[in-house]
């Protein structure tokens, strides 16, 4: 089962995900994306959806038109392990190819 980042491995995992935050009240990431139209912000869901059940590890997002709030956080650890800061690389590097 993953085990939580240590506070240090938690901090330098932040440091290499500059648009990610820390979560209020949660030992959690977050990151607002914001696509051209529904229609990309919805593409991006659906390919990260994808990605999401090869890894079996799910975000909690929240999508109103073209804003995706995600919020990442491992249930089982009850708190940030290893597989939020891979979801998160993947999320990011798929927004990229949508320019943001
Ligand atoms: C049964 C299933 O494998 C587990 O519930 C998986 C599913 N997706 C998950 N997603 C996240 N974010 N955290 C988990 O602990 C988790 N566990």
């Amino acid at each position: 089962m993953a085990q939580k980042l240590t506070p240090d491995a938690r901090r330098a995992a932040l440091e290499s995900l500059p648009k990610w935050h820390d979560a209020e009240a949660r030992d959690a990431i977050e990151r607002r994306f914001v696509f051209k139209d529904f229609n990309q912000a919805f593409a991006f869901m659906t390919r990260v959806a994808l990605v999401a059940e090869q890894m079996d590890h799910h975000p909690e997002w929240f999508n109103v038109y073209k804003t995706v709030d995600v919020l990442l956080s491992t249930h089982d650890a009850d708190g940030l392990t290893e597989r939020d800061v891979t979801l998160a690389r993947k999320m990011d590097a798929f927004a990229a190819a949508f320019g943001i």
